[in-house]
Formats: C-alpha cells, sequence, structure tokens
C-alpha cells in the first residue's frame, strides 16, 4: 500500500539535449551532485544589511532577540569573508511525520512549493488541490505538483478537489507513513459538458465554453461545492471570449503567464503578503503589440507574484462573472498554447476502476502519486472553499517543514537588510565603485545590486539602473526608496540599445584599438539624487524584498513555427533583436521619450476603470514611479558597468522541475553577446565591467568571457573577480562537443591549460591575495571559434568565480562573476 513518503526526494528530470550538454561540460559526478543540489534550497539565508540605515553588528543582536525558544543563537551570524552579510543557518531536509494530518492533503504549485522549501508559507493563488472537506485549523500534508513538461502549466488544475477520505485515513505507526492515496471514494464524480466553439480569424480566435454542470465533490456532508458560475473571458485584443466554469481545468488557474520560472523566491521568505519583485522578473514577451505586452505582462506578473507571495490579484479568473485575458485563464503559454486550449476544455479522464496503487481520485480523475514531493506538515488558515475563492491572502502555514529557515528576517525594522544572494552581494562588491563615480546598471531590476552598489558608494554619485519593463522599474525605484539610497536613476530600456549613435550612424560592431570617432570626454558626476522622495517606501512587509538574478526560463521542444516565433519575442525580451531583424546589429540612437506611450497610458486608465468598477483598489499608477530620461548614452559615459545578464538560471535553487531546452540556452547566450557588445562601449578606458550570471551553464559564463575576450581583448583586460574570493574557478578548454548554434562543431582537443598558463598562474594567485591590485596584465588568448564553445585557459579561469551550489561549504545558488579592465576605446 503506497502512501506519503516521510523522506523529501524529488526526482527532477531535464531536457535530454540540456542533460547531456552539462554532463559533457561538467563530467558524470559533478554534474549528478549539481542537480541534487539544485533540487533543494540552499541552507544558508543571506541578509544584506543595509549600512545607509544601521550597522551588521544591530542586525545580528535584533535578529538573535527575534529567534524566539528552540534556536541557538550561533544559527544567526556575520559572515566572515563579507562583513555587510549576515547568514541565518537553517537545517535540512527533516523527516516529517503526516500522521497528524489524518489523510488530508494540499497540493501547491511548483513555484509555490519552491517558496516553502526557503521558509515561505503558501499563499491562497499557489494551490492547487484540497482534500474534501478540509476546514481551518485542519493539518494537512503539503506536496508539490509537477507542470506540464516543456511548460509552466500545471498538470493539476486549481480547483482540484481530492477525494481521500480523510475522516476514515490512518497513519501507519511503524514509519509515520500516512495513507492518503488509497482509499477509493465513493463520491460520484459529475460530468461536465462544454460546448466549445472555436472561431479563427485573422487577429482573433474565439472559445466557448457552455457548462452545464461543473465537478462538484459530492463528499457526503460536506457543504464544499466549487464554484459554477461560468468565467467569461476575452482576449486581450478585446473580442476573444470564452466562457469558463470554475473548475474547467484551466479555469482557475493562476500560474504565471509569462513564463518567469527564474525567480528565486528567497524574498518572500517569511514576509506575509509582501511581493518579491525579483521573484516576479524576467517575463517574457507573448507575441502580442507592445502595447498589449505591458497590459498583460504587468496582470501575469500580478498573478505569478500573488502566488508565491500572496499579493492580491488585479485580476482574477476564478472569480465568477470576471473577465479577463485569454491567455490567462487558460494558463496558456508558450508553444503549448494550442493544445492547452485543447486540453483546458477536455473533460476530465474517467476513473479507472480499481485506482492503480498510490494513486488518488479527484475531481479532475485519477492523480499519480506524489512521492518525494511533499514538504512539510501545513495547518490551514483557510477553509478548501475560501483557498480557491480567495484571490489573496494566507491559505496554509508551515507546522513542520522540511527545511526549518530561522524566523529572524520578518522582524527587522523596514529597510535594515534585503534578502539577496550571497554570491549576488559579491558580485556588486567585486565592481566596488568608488564614491561619486558614475554606473551603469544595465539589467537592473527590482535592484538588489543596484542598491548595493549604491550603499559601496555612500549614496555619491550616480547609479543608471536600466531595465526592460515599466513594472520592473517601478521595483527598482520602490527598493530603493525602501532603503533610502536617492543616488540611483530608474529607467526602463533596453540595455542592448544603450548606446547612443550619431543619427544615421550604421557602424558595424567591431573591435579594433585606437580612436573611436566619439572623443572620449572627462565624465561629468551628477551628484543630484533623481529617486525623489515620492517615491519613498511607505510600508514595511517589504523590506526584504528584492532576491535577485531573476530570469525566466523556458523550453521548446522543437523548433516549430510557434515555437520559432516564441524564441523570437523571448529574444526581443532579452533586448536580443538579432532574431527579429538585422537592427540588432546596427546600434541606433534610442530617442529620449516619455514613459508611457498614449496607447498604453490609455490601456492602463482602462485597466485601472474596470478594476474600481469590480471593488479592487488599483496599484499605484504605474507610470507615476518610472522616471523618464535618457535610455541611451555616448560611448565611454560610465566609470563603472555593471552586467548582471538575464540569463537561464540554472543555478537557481531549489527548482523542482527543470524545464529549460537547449535552444533556450543557446538563445541566452546570444543576448549576452549583445548586452557585452553594448557594455565594452559605454564603460569609459580604465573603467571596470563585472559580468555576472545565476546559472551553471558555461555557455553563459566562460563562454562569454571568451566571447569578450577574443573579440574585445586587445582593449579589455580580464582581472581577479575578487574580493572577496569565495567561489572556485571556471572552467578551462572547451565543451567536448561545442554545441553552439544548432550545429555540432567536432571535438576537442582535451581540455588543457595553454602554454603560457604556467608563469600566468603564478602571477595570478599572487595579484588575487593581494587585496587592492586590480589590473593584471594578462596576455590576450588565442582566438577562438567565434560560434563554438570555447572557455577559459588555466590562469583566467583562476580570475572568475564560479559558485558551484554542489559546494557544500558554501552553500549557495550558482552563480559567475567575472571582471574586466577597459585598457582602450573599442572602435564602432
Ligand atoms: C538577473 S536579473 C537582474 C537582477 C538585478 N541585477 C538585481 O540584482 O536585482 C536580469 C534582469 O534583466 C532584465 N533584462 C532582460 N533583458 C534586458 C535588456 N535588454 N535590457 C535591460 N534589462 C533587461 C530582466 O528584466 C531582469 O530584470
Amino acid at each position: 500500500m503506497a502512501g506519503i513518503h516521510k523522506h523529501f526526494q524529488p526526482n527532477v528530470t531535464w531536457d535530454p539535449e540540456v542533460e547531456a550538454y552539462l554532463r559533457g561540460a561538467l563530467g558524470n559526478e559533478r554534474f549528478e551532485a549539481t542537480a541534487a543540489a539544485l533540487s533543494q534550497p540552499p541552507r544558508i539565508t543571506c541578509m544584506r544589511v543595509n549600512t545607509l540605515r544601521t550597522s551588521t553588528q544591530e542586525v545580528v543582536t535584533r535578529a538573535r532577540q527575534l529567534l524566539g525558544s528552540g534556536w541557538d543563537q550561533g544559527v544567526v551570524r556575520v559572515h566572515p569573508q563579507v562583513p555587510c552579510a549576515v547568514i541565518l543557518q537553517g537545517s535540512g531536509p527533516h523527516e516529517v511525520s503526516y500522521s497528524a494530518a489524518g489523510g488530508r492533503e494540499v497540493i501547491i504549485s511548483r513555484k509555490a512549493g519552491e517558496a516553502v522549501l526557503r521558509g515561505a508559507p503558501v499563499f491562497a493563488p499557489g494551490v492547487l488541490a484540497v482534500s474534501a472537506g478540509v476546514a481551518r485549523g485542519d493539518l494537512v500534508a503539503l506536496a508539490v505538483g509537477r507542470e506540464k513538461p516543456g511548460s509552466d502549466v500545471p498538470e493539476i488544475t486549481r480547483g482540484t478537489t481530492l477525494y481521500t477520505a480523510a475522516t476514515s485515513a490512518t497513519g501507519t505507526a511503524e514509519d509515520g507513513i500516512t495513507d492518503l492515496t488509497t482509499t477509493t471514494t465513493t463520491s460520484t464524480t459529475t460530468t461536465t459538458t462544454a460546448t466549445v466553439t472555436q472561431i479563427a480569424t485573422a487577429t482573433t480566435s474565439i472559445t466557448t465554453i457552455s457548462s452545464t454542470t461543473c465537478c462538484t465533490a459530492p463528499v457526503t456532508g460536506s457543504t464544499d461545492t466549487p464554484d459554477l458560475a461560468p468565467v467569461q473571458v476575452t482576449t486581450a485584443a478585446g473580442s476573444d471570449s470564452l466562457n469558463l466554469a470554475p473548475g474547467t481545468p484551466g479555469a482557475g488557474s493562476h500560474e504565471d503567464d509569462t513564463g518567469k520560472g527564474g525567480e528565486d523566491v528567497i524574498a518572500s521568505l517569511r514576509e506575509g503578503p509582501s511581493a518579491d519583485p525579483e521573484a516576479l522578473s524576467g517575463g517574457r514577451g507573448r507575441g502580442q503589440g507592445e502595447g498589449d505586452k505591458e497590459g498583460s505582462r504587468a496582470e501575469a506578473e500580478a498573478e505569478a507574484e500573488a502566488e508565491v507571495t500572496g499579493a492580491a490579484l488585479p485580476d482574477s479568473t476564478s472569480q465568477p462573472g470576471r473577465t479577463v485575458r485569454r491567455r490567462q485563464a487558460l494558463g496558456v503559454r508558450r508553444c503549448d498554447a494550442r493544445i492547452s486550449t485543447q486540453q483546458a476544455v477536455a473533460p476530465p479522464a474517467p476513473p479507472p476502476s480499481p485506482l492503480a496503487p498510490g494513486w488518488t481520485q479527484s475531481s479532475q480523475g485519477p492523480l499519480p502519486p506524489r512521492t518525494g514531493m511533499y514538504v512539510g506538515l501545513a495547518r490551514a488558515v483557510m477553509s478548501r472553499q475560501e483557498m480557491f475563492r480567495a484571490r489573496e491572502g494566507l491559505a496554509l502555514e508551515l507546522v513542520e517543514p522540511v527545511f526549518r529557515v530561522p524566523p529572524a528576517v520578518g522582524g527587522l525594522p523596514p529597510g535594515w537588510v534585503m534578502l539577496q544572494n550571497l554570491p549576488s552581494v559579491v558580485a556588486a562588491l567585486v565592481l566596488n565603485p568608488a564614491p561619486g563615480s558614475r554606473v551603469l546598471d544595465m539589467c537592473a531590476a527590482p535592484g538588489g545590486k543596484s542598491t548595493l552598489l549604491a550603499q559601496i558608494m555612500g549614496d555619491e554619485g550616480e547609479i543608471v539602473a536600466f531595465d526592460r519593463t515599466h513594472a520592473k522599474v517601478s521595483e527598482i525605484v520602490s527598493l530603493a526608496g525602501e532603503l533610502g539610497v536617492t543616488c540611483i536613476t530608474a529607467r526602463k530600456a533596453d540595455a542592448g540599445k544603450a548606446l547612443e549613435r550619431p543619427t544615421g550612424h550604421q557602424a558595424p560592431i567591431s573591435s579594433a584599438a585606437g580612436q573611436h570617432p566619439f572623443q572620449s570626454q572627462p565624465l561629468p558626476h551628477s551628484s543630484a539624487p533623481v529617486v525623489a522622495s515620492e517615491y519613498a517606501f511607505t510600508g514595511c512587509d517589504t523590506s526584504s524584498k528584492g532576491c535577485e538574478e531573476e530570469f525566466g526560463s523556458m523550453s521548446c521542444k522543437d523548433e516549430t513555427a510557434n515555437c520559432k516565433a516564441l524564441l523570437r519575442r523571448q529574444g526581443e525580451e532579452f533586448g536580443d533583436t538579432s532574431a527579429v531583424s538585422a537592427e540588432a546589429t546596427t546600434a541606433t540612437r534610442v530617442p529620449e521619450r516619455t514613459v508611457m506611450s498614449d496607447k498604453a497610458r490609455k490601456r492602463e486608465e482602462r485597466r485601472r476603470a474596470a478594476m474600481i468598477q469590480r471593488g479592487i483598489t488599483p496599484p499605484e499608477s504605474r507610470d507615476a514611479s518610472v522616471p523618464s530620461g535618457p535610455t541611451a548614452y555616448p560611448p565611454e559615459s560610465f566609470d563603472h558597468v555593471l552586467l548582471d545578464a538575464p540569463c537561464s538560471a540554472l543555478g537557481l535553487r531549489p527548482r523542482l522541475q527543470q524545464q529549460s531546452g537547449a535552444l533556450y540556452l543557446r538563445q541566452c547566450a546570444a543576448a549576452q553577446r549583445r548586452l557585452v557588445d553594448a557594455a565594452v562601449r559605454l564603460l569609459r578606458v580604465g573603467g571596470s565591467l563585472v559580468y555576472s550570471t545565476c546559472t551553471i551553464n558555461p555557455g553563459e559564463n566562460e563562454a562569454i568571457v571568451r566571447y569578450l575576450l577574443d573579440r574585445y581583448g586587445s582593449n579589455f583586460q580580464l582581472v581577479p573577480a575578487g574580493p572577496p574570493f569565495l567561489g572556485r574557478q571556471g572552467l578551462v578548454g572547451h565543451h567536448p562537443s561545442m554545441v553552439e548554434a544548432g550545429r555540432l562543431i567536432s571535438p576537442a582537443e582535451p581540455s588543457t591549460a595553454r602554454a603560457e598558463d604556467a608563469w600566468m598562474t603564478a602571477a595570478v594567485t599572487q595579484v588575487a591575495t593581494a587585496a587592492g591590485q586590480d589590473v593584471l596584465p594578462v596576455p590576450v588568448p588565442v582566438v577562438s571559434e567565434p560560434n563554438g564553445e570555447e572557455w577559459l585557459s588555466a590562469a583566467e579561469a583562476a580570475l572568475v568565480q564560479r559558485f558551484d551550489p554542489s559546494d557544500g561549504d558554501l552553500d549557495t545558488i550558482g552563480f559567475f562573476v567575472a571582471k574586466f579592465v577597459k585598457l582602450g576605446a573599442v572602435v564602432g
């Protein structure tokens, strides 16, 4: 008789091509250790102390006071090499007995599950399925539902009822295992009658479902039946409509339609409903007009935010009579949009009789076992009905989590700390701008590193912080306000187009020493604070918002027209328009512009009016919090550049499902090369550039360093990416198969160090330990195959930092940091 396993042991599968690639890159042993580490959260939580507001010691003292009984004071400590980082030491995985749940179970989304593993409670939008009859105060076993392969759409529809005969389930005394899965319900699953009409026109498609009956949960004595009212759904164009009965698969989905998936949920920890912007960053384009994209992304971001953080949904697909975007309502996205639409209208499969061992009967049909996916014993704060009806709020709190995190963050005064992964703190420290510097943070939202750079600069100088969407730029502004930082200028801009050129200038991107058409001028250092007080932080519960290094992950299993279109849009989101047109390689002047187009503003007004009509208080206007100003600068405008690049996020943990495909990884690298091309020009001669990612993929790390050195090496030097030095060295040689751009480049001399490496290694070691000596005379190495995946020489590898998630002593997310100094102007 199968039941709930008290061991947390998720079986995370990878895209086969990505797995083969990573096994080739890391070796089998290291890949397996890394993959295992990625499926679990780091045991440490890092609080970066805002030294503009308080001191590290003050934070340690207050955090220890907040610990409460049962916690050793030693679980709060200052990091020995990073004085502004206070570490909270957690533990796990612990074995949990689920007997007390009495057979009751709640299944939550993958993202909500990952948040739980990092210490967060569960908010209503993250709940997918609940045992019939669950009432407030009940103990339940908490399991995580998987997503459909290659998509973010959960396999279990939100609103599903589990028929687990809660009242009769019993725990097995000997091992604490409670059988939740084999008791076959005697209730009758009602049928769903759906009439589907799909009308496709050139610009719209209409799907109508007239649902006469919905899945009900006729458990004897239970009053909790799902909502039956239909949901009116319209497309973004306003002409598609879909009547969905809640309970119809897809009708209640609150899954993130932006396809983020790259969220590091650290900032949702213990913060209650506070939003973690970084958990929400990395939204992708969805193939609509620019105006439409803005609105729909914002809504989708709100949905994803609600799922992980409990923030109020500005839109709902589960509220009767609501009109929402068709894609949102269906949870439709990307390659599987068409498939999802069809699946969404299909009636649940009839229950087999009898159920296979370990399976659970549900209103969606039989569900497979969730072995290894249980994340703790929780107490219901809402009843089953409330969990599905609520569009915000705490649904479940953890009583016995599989991973324990010291409860010290939430009670700290606002603006004292922000949760930030340790390697991210390191990346900003490595750039180390002096007070008064002019810094460009090319991809800045939600502002974790920008605000730390400001802190390092004593809030003196100017940090121009770019990101791609209004919503994200608002996050930077709000975080800066919360932390009391005034030297950040946040703007909506495509960093890949941030290089200003004279009108009509069509220079190809090339690298050569010598003069460039723009005379390098002494840098004007702005001292005017740009983030004005009206953006100041107004609440206290967002004090820990902002985990970083977020970007969505997606995968396309094939290269159908749909997928290509998706990748193209994704490229746009990356700022990589190379897939769209040749303009990508011809930088053009980006005109100064207002932050919101008339069309976008009107749409925003309509959206807000509709929200007010529905009794929802709209959030503060996005327009109000995004300052306007230049989005492009002449070459050599900045003393320092941080390129914390959008990436595949393959270093984030925990990940209970790995969805990225190989094509996506290559797309990431292409986007990063484009951003590098802009970065090298915007930096002044003598200035420094830090390149960082939160992925373990060498194609986005060492290969990008190789690209920069090969292309711009006569004007750029790789220098030690420290202090502090916490990570491992980079990868040497090249990938055995050299897979790039869809072709297999024949292998592969062995990954050995180059001839000059011996003396260089010695020199590097010497320099790396000498604090303050930043520039090293690294000879520019051999030119690599431009499309191949060549990595680093041993000497170069010693200069970068690769944070390996399987490095148990460090126990961080996967991350990469490299630093360069510009020696000469880049022409073109
Ligand atoms: C890794 S996250 C940045 C995290 C941030 N540096 C921090 O520490 O808080 C990458 C960011 O790049 C942004 N992005 C992607 N493409 C961009 C582009 N072409 N221009 C500017 N920002 C971009 C994404 O929106 C995302 O917020």
